[in-house]
């Protein structure tokens, strides 16, 4: 199965990049096409085929994934109509925001549609940790568990419908960059506590990993591994508290809302 990627930017890189990590992709099975592709000679040295024709790449594969930024997506999905055959060939949106309704209205072709997939992965596809949403429309359940199986190899998927999509997507693709400013921001108490940036970035790092890890693999509640951490009267429910009365869980949940807006 030939898998083209319309866009290699941080999220059409990220994807190519963990298809690869996987091991489970064959290189040559990848088409990768931007409108420079200079900065893609690591993805030829992998073997696999780079372009920056978009229509030569869509004609080739099975699944065209297209990761363009929003305000391009009608002029490039548009132009792959020309060249797509709907009958053998399943499109894959990963352009945020833009609706089943929109693509369908510019994909319409003498009455019928692409069988479409709106997917929001994270930038974690890259080491194969992506959280990835897949809302089919209009697509087959052998098609179905066919694109669930392609992102599989790039991390954990959810099959869901559209109206989950923003939400899933503000809480693993936003996210992402949510978790970090956590990290970051931990990493610059622990300068002030005496570790040295690099340092203090790796400790943390390796902390939240922990902490993710004990979750996923026990199934457990938070408050339940943090009732283990907080001693009566220790330093951990101070810290706990200090961060509260700082508004962290409030903030947490204020970001989520506004980037979900
Ligand atoms: N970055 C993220 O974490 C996530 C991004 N997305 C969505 O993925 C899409 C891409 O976002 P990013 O990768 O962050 O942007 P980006 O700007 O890093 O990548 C877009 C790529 O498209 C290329 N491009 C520009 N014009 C093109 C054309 N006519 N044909 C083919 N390629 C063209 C650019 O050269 C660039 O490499 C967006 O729609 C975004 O909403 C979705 C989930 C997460
Ligand atoms: O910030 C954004 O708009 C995109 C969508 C999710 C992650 N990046």
């Amino acid at each position: 199965m030939k898998t083209a990627i319309i866009g290699v930017g941080a999220m059409g890189g990220a994807i190519a990049e963990g298809m690869l990590h996987s091991g489970k992709v064959n290189p040559a099975d990848i088409i990768a096409a931007n409108p420079h592709t200079d900065k893609l000679w690591h993805l030829v040295d992998a073997g696999v085929m780079v372009t920056s024709d978009n229509k030569a790449a869509a004609a080739k594969a099975d699944v065209v994934i297209v990761a363009v930024k929003p305000w391009l997506a009608e002029d490039v999905m548009k132009d792959l109509k020309t060249v797509m055959d709907y009958r053998r060939q399943v499109l894959v949106s990963v352009v945020a925001g833009v609706t089943a309704a929109q693509i369908n209205g510019w994909m319409q072709k003498d009455g019928a549609l692409p069988q479409l997939f709106l997917v929001i992965p994270n930038t974690a596809a890259s080491i194969c940790e992506s959280m990835t949403f897949i809302a089919p429309c209009n697509a087959s359940e052998h098609n179905t568990e066919l694109i669930k199986k392609l992102f599989d190899n790039i991390g954990s998927t959810i099959i869901t419908d559209e109206r989950h999509l923003a939400a899933g997507m503000v809480l693993a693709s936003c996210g992402t960059a949510f978790a970090l400013r956590y990290i970051r921001a931990s990493a610059e108490g622990g300068v002030e506590l005496g570790f040295r940036a690099a340092e203090a970035t790796r400790i943390v790092a390796q902390t939240v990993k922990g902490a993710a890890c004990l979750l996923m693999d026990s199934g457990s509640h938070p408050e339940e591994e943090i009732d283990k951490v907080t001693t009566a009267g220790g330093l951990t429910i101070k810290g706990l508290n200090a961060m509260e009365q700082a508004g962290f869980t409030g903030a947490v949940i204020q970001g989520l809302k506004a980037a979900g807006k």
